[in-house]
């Protein structure tokens, strides 16, 4: 488990502010409180985990975008390194996961996307299309920093760890690596928005509230195990 603390700039300590509400009411929503209890139905966790595989590749585009849009190399290269992470280690958990359910690589891959998936990657990769480097950072922060905040909560919550199911789970997210990788991207959002005048920096704020507002969709979603009307 990981003891590094999150350290926030000017800005995004503001962001934080924008969206603790949001946050508070997803850790509070039944699926995570089940999760971290270990009671929730694997049949809405096999659910979200089709929709979060399906959810992380359009997400890892978005850290291909950054690199695409960085100015220098170590930003360039941090990009790909995250991307990388998400393909290989998050997606590579998720591939775990889907074995030990007897879900297929197929199977998950070939995930329809529910609304909710569709509402919030093509948000995201509408902004990555259309927006700057700070944009993308901004739309990008709350998933990495939320999943942060739930993992280490949870890691710390008397017997979380205990149940067999979702403990590697946990155990991801609360992980040094991931720990490290959000650091980054809130240290660099914190960079990007130095100097900026106030209407840009509160294009990044409405982008980072609706990212959030999303993440609470998501878990919602999943624990609805959210279908087509039609
Ligand atoms: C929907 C969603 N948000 C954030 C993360 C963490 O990267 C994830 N795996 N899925």
């Amino acid at each position: 488990m990981q003891t590094e603390t999150i350290i926030t700039g000017k800005f995004t300590g503001r962001l934080y502010e924008s969206s603790k509400g949001i946050w508070e009411r997803s850790h509070r929503h039944p699926f995570l409180e089940e999760l971290k209890a270990g009671t929730l139905d694997p049949a809405k966790f096999i659910y979200y985990l089709k929709q979060d595989y399906v959810y992380l590749i359009d997400y890892a585009k978005m850290f291909a975008y950054g690199s695409i849009k960085a100015n220098d190399l170590l930003t360039m290269g941090k990009f790909s390194e995250l991307c990388h992470s998400i393909l290989n280690v998050e997606m590579g958990l998720h591939r775990q996961y889907a074995e030990r359910f007897g879900v297929t690589r197929e199977e998950l891959e070939s995930t329809e996307p529910s609304p909710t998936t569709i509402a919030y990657t093509k948000y995201l990769l509408d902004v990555a299309a259309h927006g700057s480097l700070a944009e993308v950072a901004a739309a990008v922060l709350p998933c990495m920093w939320s999943y942060r905040e739930i993992g280490v909560l949870f890691a710390e919550a008397p017997g979380a760890l205990d149940h067999p199911l979702y403990r590697d789970w946990i155990l991801m997210y609360s992980s040094e690596e991931f720990g490290e990788l959000t650091s980054w991207c809130i240290g660099i959002m914190d960079e990007l928005a130095e100097g900026l005048p106030e209407p840009e920096l509160a294009k990044l704020e409405q982008h980072f509230i609706m990212a959030s507002k999303l993440e609470y969709m998501f878990w919602d979603m999943a624990y609805r195990e959210e279908e087509w009307p039609a």
